[in-house]
């Protein structure tokens, strides 16, 4: 998978969010995309992922073919502050319904996810009484296991103490090794692996 973004530009009314981004993300490679609260990071992300169109310039996705922006929803795990849950799902029923429409990484399979999240206790338990560091896992666990070339986090470790973003780091390493991985932050911590780095202040003229 290859995203390519040529002269691309997002803004909301008449205030640019960014300009003239072009660049190349690889399989492969790890990417932060970095700047102070409110500069666009979820924005470009939103943009990547097709969940925004862009107002100026070109996004083009090539996975041996072209992919239509309009389909790309399928190659791609988010994990996000913004994403709902669906509450009344227990944590067994959630997992069972995300993966109906995603495939699951080779070797594992729903009883592999309850194990990887460590919330067995949890497993009937509706989502709508997860503390939110338990709704953060539940989401990074549904992301990471996902069989899709793209894995998108934005904040992740968003909620999460000490052990679940030591946690977090440890899916890391697993499980997005050969992916696109997309991450959005601010916390040196949860985007130090990024050997890429994309800072939004770069692009607002
Ligand atoms: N739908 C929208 N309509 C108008 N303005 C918007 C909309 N969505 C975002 N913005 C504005 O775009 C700018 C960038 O917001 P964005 O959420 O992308 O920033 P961020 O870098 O992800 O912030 P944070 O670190 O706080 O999550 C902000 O000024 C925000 O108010």
């Amino acid at each position: 998978m290859q995203i390519t973004l040529e002269h691309l530009g997002r803004r909301f009314n008449k205030e640019w969010i960014f300009k003239e981004i072009s660049y190349t993300f690889a399989q492969g490679n790890q990417y932060a995309i970095l700047g102070p609260n409110g500069s666009g990071k979820s924005t470009l992300l939103s943009v990547l992922l097709g969940n925004l169109t862009p107002s100026e310039g070109k996004i083009s996705y090539i996975e041996g073919k072209e992919i239509l922006p309009e389909h790309i929803f399928s190659y791609i795990s988010l994990a996000a502050p913004y994403l709902d849950l669906v509450e009344e799902f227990t944590l067994q029923e959630t997992i069972e319904f995300h993966f109906k429409f995603k495939k699951y990484q080779q070797g594992l399979d729903a009883d592999a996810v309850l194990d990887l999240l460590a919330l067995s206790k949890a497993q009937d338990k509706p989502l709508k009484y997860f503390s939110s560091g338990m709704k953060q896992r539940t989401k990074l666990a549904l992301a990471f296991c996902a069989d899709t070339p793209i894995l998108a986090l934005d904040e992740p470790t968003s909620n999460l103490d000490a052990q679940g973003t030591d946690w977090y780091l440890s899916l890391i390493e697993k499980y997005a090794g050969n992916r696109l991985v997309l991450v959005g932050s601010n916390q040196a911590y949860e985007y130090e692996f990024c050997k890429q780095q994309l800072n939004i202040l770069d692009y607002k003229k």
